[in-house]
């Protein structure tokens, strides 16, 4: 096999707590992660040459070892002593720090795709376990679909398909840096969000209650450094969202609806006000990825 290529879809957190700050300076999460059907394209081409290669025509992507998809291609050289290369294609689409994986689930892509290209021959589950190295969103993304995440976010636990409804995605014209975030987050002062409601409504299949258990205690935080990002949330509500959440930690907020009309409706109202603006469906359940 000389090229092989592979998805890499965005996720959005239908809740996300934080339990408590950790020894090792991570926090303990449980949150609900679900993929969504916006997703970068990369292309992976065999070299002979020992090397790897970075092109990606994004000014805000770095072309080199800071590249997440760069690091999990020299993490599974190094393992598993891999004496090819590889040339990485990115072709974004998914915003850059905004909340949505983009750079974990580029990473998590390049482990699937270089499982193939490479013939390693290693399980989902193994490279979950390898993803987890380079940052907490990695093992979710390998998997994709559905899970609950839980650790500092590597140890994941596989859901069913949420309800079907439209997400419209609205990203404001900043980015957020996710250390950050967790630096001024104060685990003392936090709202708990109810996952066990969460998981509940999901296995029910009850839209009502997705909605009625969305919560993220990171948007607090977003919310104060970040004005704009209440006002987006204040404007899908009033353009007819039936709830709206931000994702992961920021500055991306997603209002959830049902109504084909109605996603037109805020589709509408909020370009021009925002930098992006993205209606698309969940995927769903864990599937074979690539
Ligand atoms: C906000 C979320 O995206 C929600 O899905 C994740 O919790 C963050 O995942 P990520 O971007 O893959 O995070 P990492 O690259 O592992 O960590 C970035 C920084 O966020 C902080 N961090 C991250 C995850 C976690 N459970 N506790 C933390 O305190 C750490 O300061 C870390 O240095
Ligand atoms: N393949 C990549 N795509 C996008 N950004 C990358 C990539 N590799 C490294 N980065 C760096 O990572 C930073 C965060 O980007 P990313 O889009 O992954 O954030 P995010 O969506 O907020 O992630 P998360 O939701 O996991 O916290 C960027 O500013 C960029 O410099």
């Amino acid at each position: 096999m000389l090229k092989v290529m592979v998805k890499a879809p965005a996720k959005i957190n239908l809740s996300l707590d934080v339990l408590h700050k950790r020894e090792d300076g991570y926090h303990e999460v449980e949150m609900i992660m679900t993929t969504i059907d916006l997703a970068d394209r990369l292309e992976l081409t065999l070299l002979n040459k020992n090397e790897i290669k970075i092109i990606s025509h994004n000014r805000f992507v770095p072309d080199d070892q800071r590249n997440l998809a760069y690091q999990a291609a020299h993490l599974l050289k190094e393992r598993f002593q891999v004496q090819k290369g590889v040339a990485i294609t990115i072709e974004k689409t998914i915003p850059v720090a905004a909340g949505l994986a983009g750079g974990s689930s580029d990473a998590a892509a390049t482990l699937r795709g270089l499982n193939k290209l490479w013939e390693l021959g290693l399980s989902m589950d193994e490279l979950a376990e390898i993803g987890s190295e380079i940052g907490s969103d990695v093992s979710f993304c390998v998997y994709g679909g559905t899970a609950l995440a839980k650790g500092r976010g590597e140890v994941i636990k596989e859901l069913p398909a949420p309800p079907t409804c439209w997400v419209i995605l609205a990203k404001p014209f900043i980015g957020v840096s996710t250390a950050d975030v967790y630096r001024r987050l104060d685990v003392n002062q936090v709202h708990h969000p109810n996952t066990g409601g969460m998981i509940e409504a999901i296995h029910n299949g009850s839209y009502a209650g997705v909605c009625h258990n969305l919560g993220n205690v990171l948007e607090d935080v977003t919310l104060q450094m970040h004005p704009e990002v209440a006002q987006i949330k204040d404007q899908m509500k009033r353009f007819g969202a039936d709830a709206v959440l931000m994702s992961g930690s920021g500055p991306t907020v997603f209002g959830l609806v049902h109504h084909d009309s109605r996603m037109h409706r805020i589709y509408n109202g909020l370009r021009g006000f925002c930098d992006q603006v993205f209606a698309v469906r969940m995927l769903g359940e864990r599937h074979k990825l690539d």
